[in-house]
């Protein structure tokens, strides 16, 4: 049995945003398997975006419940949960479509924010940190070396000293992951990781993913439109269209759906096997 169904980390159940009038996701379930790359699919406007922005707490959503089971068993229903705890309490941290990096600060600045929470904690609020308590510059080093462990990771070690801004977009891209890796994240949502990047970037992007899933042990949900990510990295695909979910599966399976094909192609299903022919699929 898949690992979505047997073991899932996140559990989306009944999910609906409306916007006024407009239902942007209506009654939408699925799981992410615990240890998967899942990637969430769908043309333009689907509601792929909205439903990240539902599990990271940027939207309450109208109706539905999101569980994150995390590998201590506790569970947090995430739609009652505002943004900070989720990444702080839940562990899920996210990537967005346009890259939010601080760009007058150095890469290791940038890693160093995304650990704001327990260095603050660390300092007693502040006064520890003038102090210079122990317990505040043991945590410090650790930010520093788990920082410098993500630039290692992600070759950019050389240029920790450099602002985030001077850096080409695909190393932009990459950092966004180790920012929000810095964070010890169980379950992380990238948003269109590979978009904007050549073939090469994709490549590497492609194997930091395969790394963090393999060697970090955490799951992945991303949203993608670049076809040749999905399939050769994801174990899992969830497609929707208008809100709805129209598909979910191996690749293989969801590649060779006829609802898929039609969705992509914008045709009605019965017209799915013409169209096929005369494209050659
Ligand atoms: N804050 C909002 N207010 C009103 N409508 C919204 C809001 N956010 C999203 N929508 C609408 O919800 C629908 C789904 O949008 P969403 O951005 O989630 O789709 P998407 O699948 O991520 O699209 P894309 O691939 O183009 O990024 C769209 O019709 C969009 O206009």
């Amino acid at each position: 049995m898949s690992s979505w169904t047997n073991n899932p980390i996140l559990t989306i159940e009944h999910l609906t945003m409306r916007f006024g009038g407009l239902v942007a996701i209506g009654d939408l379930s699925f799981n992410v398997g615990r240890g998967d790359i899942t990637a969430l699919i769908g043309p333009n406007g689907a509601g792929k975006t909205t439903v990240f922005n539902c599990v990271t707490g940027f939207y309450k959503p109208t109706e539905g419940r999101i569980v994150m089971h995390r590998s201590n068993k506790e569970k947090f229903l995430l739609e009652r949960m505002p943004d900070f705890k989720i990444s702080a309490k839940a562990k899920v941290a996210r990537t967005f479509q346009n890259i939010r990096l601080f760009g007058g600060m150095t890469l290791l600045e940038n890693l160093m924010v995304a650990q704001h929470n327990p260095l603050m904690l660390a300092s007693g609020f502040t006064i520890g940190g003038i102090f210079g308590v122990a317990s505040f510059h043991k945590a410090e080093k650790e930010a520093v070396d788990r920082a410098r462990f993500w630039l290692d990771r992600i070759g950019l070690l050389e240029r920790a000293d450099a602002p985030a801004a001077d850096l080409p977009y695909g190393d932009q891209r990459r950092l966004e992951i180790a920012r929000a890796m810095c964070s010890g994240p169980e379950l992380l949502c990238l948003d269109e990781p590979a978009a904007g990047l050549n073939p090469k970037e994709s490549g590497e992007l492609n194997s930091l993913l395969q790394y963090i899933r393999a060697e970090q042990g955490t799951s992945i949900l991303l949203i993608e439109h670049d076809m040749s990510v999905v399939m050769e990295i994801s174990d899992h695909v969830v497609v929707l269209d208008y809100g709805e979910k129209i598909s979910d599966g191996t690749p293989e399976e969801v590649k060779n759906d006829p609802k898929v094909i039609a969705a992509y192609l914008g045709v009605p299903d019965e017209e799915v096997d013409l169209v096929e022919q005369e494209v050659g699929l």
